[in-house]
């Protein structure tokens, strides 16, 4: 039901003595007409007043009638011309009344003028009445404000928990932002706001007001983030925000890495961790090339054993690796075949200088233009056991690509811009070949990752704690709430912490990485994995390796990437077999409570022992039927290469950031 509006009052000039409204005039002219009377008797009464002093009184009554016509008719319910016409009689009225004052009132002249004048504004004034009525009927049409609603008065039913909310998010400075929903999640809950409609409180503002709603709800550091909310069909809104109580803080907890050894595809998307929120983070490593950025001791290494873990249980992948600090990251993965107790290395090719990472790059070039020319797959290869996929690890790239890392002089080795230039434009091409690339850093500083072409390729980044904000900057560039919450992940708790952003728009998420074990934890767990995933991952395909044959060739002393003289010979690895360091054996660890299912993949060629100097000789191919690992993407839309499973069952409108596809995995 429409309520009834009311008007404002308007002006004196239209509505009073409506009926008789002809007569202002007049009247006004009698009332001058008596004023002088009134003045002639007084003054007739005192013969000693000067008359030059009456004329000056009554032209001063004179100039007051004047401006008093004027200021009645001020503010904008008057028209021009009732200003006009009043203004004009009050003149004219004072003017008359001196004259009257000097002279007399009954004076012919006087009385003559004073019906002149009476006249002229009677005849004028039903024009300039007419004119007020039209300007203030538009008046109270356009500009007449409502009354005020008087259901304001009555107390409205508010739901007591947004109640509550809104109550805590204005004691922390947030103001006129509203309560929606809340929702529940592994690691605690996330409640939905609303923005107020003036603007006053931003997104940015939310982000900034974390650590005081941490204060209030007296959780620890780095337990409340805040999350753009995304609408169904996927765009962000600016206007609604998810905020984040990580009651269980996943961020400072320990989560074992599961200790799962099943077949997967590169195609389909592996666990990494858990969202602070306890879902899982889930890469697919698919036409991307990833960054991580972490200072020493943030879980660099963990999380890249982590992802050769998974990579290694891939049966259409091929892992390459350069690690120039000696191998040390490499060796561990190479124990079990270089001991002999295992037919097949899970990398495929290892570089530890500059030089042979200069054959790698210049090969994985070579690979990519064999496949690009032969168009296999129209626009993209899509890597199966027979084409896998080539991934690049490489740990700490600025002792590869960094300002610093500049090789001996005349040492015969690879030029720093050669490198560079190599590197980037592999990441460039790569992608639609099924070549890719993760790469680690400290900094995500130009000065460490080469070029600021080469960072920009990277779409994929995690960032794994940092020292200055500085340094979180350029990790998420220009995402200032993303760098401050990399920033805070600085305690001993939070090692192994991450924030992760996603290459199609930004949006980042916190969560904590499985942890592979320290010391000879870590090397048994890695030489465990490796052992049992020897046969997983494929042998390059034969045009492939020829292709990369040929390049390598080219380089350096002429020697390849298959054949006794190839990656794995004695000139080139031979520091890779020294036993040091590592301690002796894991044999007794070996598949005990969860066995893995042995791999439903092809038995690698025999072309592939001779890859590897010899060393390299074909496994056993696994018993009919086995398992196949139960992860898959149910969907993926183009672009969006890696994403997060989102909790079954959400009621909510409006979105957290998560994905178009769902992995069935544990
Ligand atoms: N996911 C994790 N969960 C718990 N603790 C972790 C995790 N990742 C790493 N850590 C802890 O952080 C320490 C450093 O990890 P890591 O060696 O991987 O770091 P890094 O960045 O590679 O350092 P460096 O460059 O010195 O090798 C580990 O010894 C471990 O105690």
């Amino acid at each position: 039901m429409a309520r009834s509006r009311k008007v404002q009052p308007l002006t004196w000039l239209g509505r009073p003595w409506r009926d008789r409204a002809w007569l202002h005039p007049l009247y006004g002219t009698a009332t001058v007409y008596v004023a002088g009377s009134t003045i002639e008797a007084v003054v007739s009464a005192h013969p000693d007043w000067p008359v030059w002093a009456v004329g000056a009184a009554t032209g001063l009554v004179g100039a007051a009638t004047t401006a008093a016509g004027v200021l009645a008719a001020a503010g904008d319910r008057f028209t021009g011309w009732a200003r006009g016409y009043l203004g004009a009689a009050g003149l004219a009225g004072g003017t008359w009344l001196t004259y009257a004052a000097v002279t007399s009132p009954y004076e012919p002249k006087a009385v003559v003028s004073a019906l002149v004048g009476a006249a002229l504004f009677t005849g004028a004034y039903p024009a300039v009445r007419h004119a007020q009525l039209e300007h203030e009927a538009h008046y109270r049409a356009v500009r007449a404000r409502p009354a005020p609603p008087v259901a304001a008065a009555v107390p409205q039913f508010r739901n007591p928990e947004a109640a509550r909310w809104e109550g805590l998010l204005a004691s922390v400075g947030l103001a006129g932002c509203t309560y929606r929903d809340r929702e529940e999640n592994r690691a605690g809950f996330a409640i939905l706001i609303s923005l107020p409609t003036t603007g006053k409180v931003t997104y940015r503002q939310v982000v900034g007001k974390c650590d005081a709603l941490e204060i209030a709800t007296k959780m620890p550091e780095g337990t409340v983030h805040a999350e753009r909310a995304v609408s169904p069909d996927g765009r962000t809104l600016a206007s609604e925000v998810w905020i984040h109580f990580d009651v269980e803080d996943i961020l400072t907890k320990t989560l074992p890495m599961p200790d799962d050894h099943t077949p997967l595809s590169i195609n389909a998307a592996f666990p990494v961790g858990l969202f602070a929120d306890g879902e899982p983070i889930l890469l697919k490593l698919r036409e991307i090339a990833m960054l991580i950025v972490g200072v020493r001791g943030r879980g660099k290494t963990n999380l890249l054993n982590v992802i050769i873990h998974q990579l290694s249980r891939c049966t259409d992948v091929v892992i390459w690796m350069i690690d120039l600090k000696g191998g040390r990251a490499a060796k561990p993965w190479l124990k079990p075949w270089l001991d002999g107790k295992v037919k097949r290395p899970v990398l495929d090719w290892v570089a530890t200088t500059r030089t042979e990472a200069h054959r790698m790059l210049v090969g994985g070039h070579a690979l990519i233009e064999q496949r690009a020319n032969a168009g296999y797959g129209g626009s993209k290869v899509e890597p199966t056991r027979q084409r896998p996929a080539v991934i690049v690890i490489c740990d700490e790239i600025a002792a590869l690509v960094g300002q610093h890392a500049r090789g001996q002089k005349g040492d015969g080795g690879p030029k720093l811009y050669d490198l560079i230039a190599q590197l980037t434009l592999d990441i460039q091409l790569g992608r639609s070949e099924a070549v890719d690339f993760v790469l680690a850093t400290q900094r995500g500083t130009v000065t460490m990752t080469g070029s600021g072409d080469l960072k920009s390729q990277c779409e994929l980044r995690a960032g794994l704690g940092v020292t200055s904000p500085q340094d979180a900057q350029s990790v998420f560039t220009g995402n200032a709430p993303a760098a401050k919450l990399l920033a805070k992940l600085k305690d001993k708790a939070t090692r192994g912490a991450v924030l992760i952003q996603d290459g199609d728009g930004g949006r980042i998420s916190p969560g904590k990485l499985h942890f592979y074990g320290d010391g000879d934890a870590m090397l048994a767990n890695v030489h465990r994995a490796a052992t049992l995933h020897a046969n997983y991952p494929a042998p390059l395909d034969e045009a492939g390796a020829r292709a990369v044959d040929a390049a390598v060739r080219k380089l350096y002393d002429g020697s390849g990437y298959s054949g006794d003289d190839g990656r794995w010979s004695a000139a080139r690895a031979e520091h890779l077999y020294a036993d040091d360091g590592l301690p002796p054996e894991f044999s007794d660890d070996e598949p005990a409570a969860s066995t893995p299912a042995q791999p439903a993949v092809a038995e690698p060629t025999a072309r592939a022992s001779s890859r590897g100097g010899g060393s390299c000789r074909p496994g056993r191919s696994a018993p009919r039927g086995a398992r196949r690992g139960s992860s898959r993407c149910t969907t993926t839309n183009g672009r969006r290469l890696w994403s997060i499973s989102r909790s079954p069952g959400s009621r909510s409108r409006t979105r957290r950031h998560r994905p178009m596809w769902t992995a069935t995995r544990p």
